[in-house]
């Protein structure tokens, strides 16, 4: 993509977005110490405009590509959201998810759980034009959480300002992959469990989850809901019957073979299921989040959605399943403000988790291959 490197964007005026008056809220306040704990104990080298000094223009490097990019392909803002999310969720915001298979190295990217995953070429498109402009110097990782920070603001989130200076892991997490992230089956008690372990309350499940307002689920991640709900006949009892006829013909085409069966993506797949899937997932015509074509609303739709039993995947209908999390659902629903302050707030976090500063890590040149001295 052309740079149009004369456009001066004006450094990040947190103000314009109101968020300083948001940092001062209790869960800011909460989370803010968290960071600085972290950032103590081990991260002095994460800062605000890290690049400052070695390349100047990176942040608006990357939205400036972004930006241009989007325009012919709008779905590169949700598949850059969800790449964040699997990359820090597997031990940190490191670009592990972003390495190809290689010698000793067992690929993140060919764990069931990201089969889907969509943006490879994206970052490759920005890691081009950086390397261009300040060869060896913009972290992967780095380009990761600032792609979906320009991705949340283009689908009309919120914008939350991000340190940098993440360094580049050397090794992908296959196993951790496959089994530590989150099924789109999981009930509550394993959503909370598996956000808690990553220091997430219910508050920020409930939050991050918001993320599914954009984009577009795969018929197969719920097709057992519609038919054969928990291995019996029926369709799952908590689908808004209008909704379930919805769905039905909207997946119509899909043969319920390549649906997943009860625990799909808890358990490693074969070569041969991985290349089933795939196809599969060629033939599925998904179901776009904001399906009611009440626009690309960034939040409250999905909340709302919720509430009348229009989930799309059983974990985003379990939101509802208790009070602790229901009463975020019903509270984002109605408040939309609170909602875009919360989400920055909690994707600050989920940018943050476990990063790797100097003296670890490296900054990958190629961001899907180690650099080998
Ligand atoms: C319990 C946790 C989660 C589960 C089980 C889950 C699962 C899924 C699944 C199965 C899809 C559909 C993929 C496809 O059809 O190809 C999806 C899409 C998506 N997820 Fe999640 N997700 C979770 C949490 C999150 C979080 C925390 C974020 C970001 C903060 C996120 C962002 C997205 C986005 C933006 C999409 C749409 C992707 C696209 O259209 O390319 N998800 N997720």
């Amino acid at each position: 993509a052309e740079i149009d490197r004369s456009s001066s964007f004006q450094k990040a005026d947190y103000s314009s977005y109101g968020l300083p008056s948001v940092l001062k809220s209790p869960l800011a306040q909460r989370n803010l110490q968290e960071y600085d704990g972290h950032y103590n104990a081990s991260h002095d080298w994460l800062r605000y405009d890290y690049y400052n000094e070695s390349c100047p223009l990176a942040e608006q490097i990357i939205r400036s590509t972004l930006r241009e990019l989007y325009e012919s392909r709008p779905n590169i803002a949700p598949a850059l959201l969800r790449l964040v999310f699997h990359d820090c969720f597997v031990r940190g915001c490191d670009a592990s998810v972003l390495l190809d298979p290689a010698d000793g190295i067992e690929s993140e990217k060919e764990s069931p759980p990201n089969e889907s995953l969509k943006g490879f070429d994206v970052i490759d498109v920005i890691k081009s034009e950086l390397e261009e402009a300040c060869p060896g110097v913009v972290s992967c990782a780095d380009i990761v959480v600032l792609a979906a920070r320009e991705s949340v603001l283009l689908a009309g989130g919120p914008f939350y300002p991000l340190f940098t200076g993440r360094k580049d892991s050397m090794v992908s997490f296959q196993n951790e992959a496959t089994f530590e992230l989150p099924s789109p089956q999981d009930d509550l008690s394993s959503l909370t469990e598996s956000f808690a372990s990553r220091g997430f309350d219910e508050r920020e499940t409930v939050t991050l989850l918001g993320a599914h307002s954009i984009g577009t689920i795969h018929c197969k991640f719920f097709f057992n809901r519609l038919y054969n709900f928990s291995g019996g006949d029926g369709p799952d009892p908590s689908i808004d019957s209008g909704f379930l006829e919805v769905l039905r013909s909207k997946c119509s085409s899909i043969h319920p073979s390549s649906a997943l069966s009860a625990s799909p993506l808890s358990s490693p797949s074969p070569a041969s299921t991985e290349k089933r899937l795939s196809t599969a997932l060629r033939e599925d015509p998904g179901v776009r989040m904001d399906y009611e074509g009440q626009g690309a609303g960034f939040g409250t739709l999905y909340y709302r959605s919720l509430l009348q039993g229009k989930g799309l995947l059983f974990v985003d209908q379990q939101l509802t399943a208790a009070e602790e999390t229901k009463t975020w659902v019903r509270a984002y629903a109605s408040d939309l403000s609170l909602f875009r302050r919360d989400f920055g707030l909690t994707m600050i976090k989920l940018s943050s988790l476990q990063v790797l500063t100097v003296p670890m890590g490296q900054v990958r040149l190629d961001c899907r291959r180690v650099n080998w001295k």
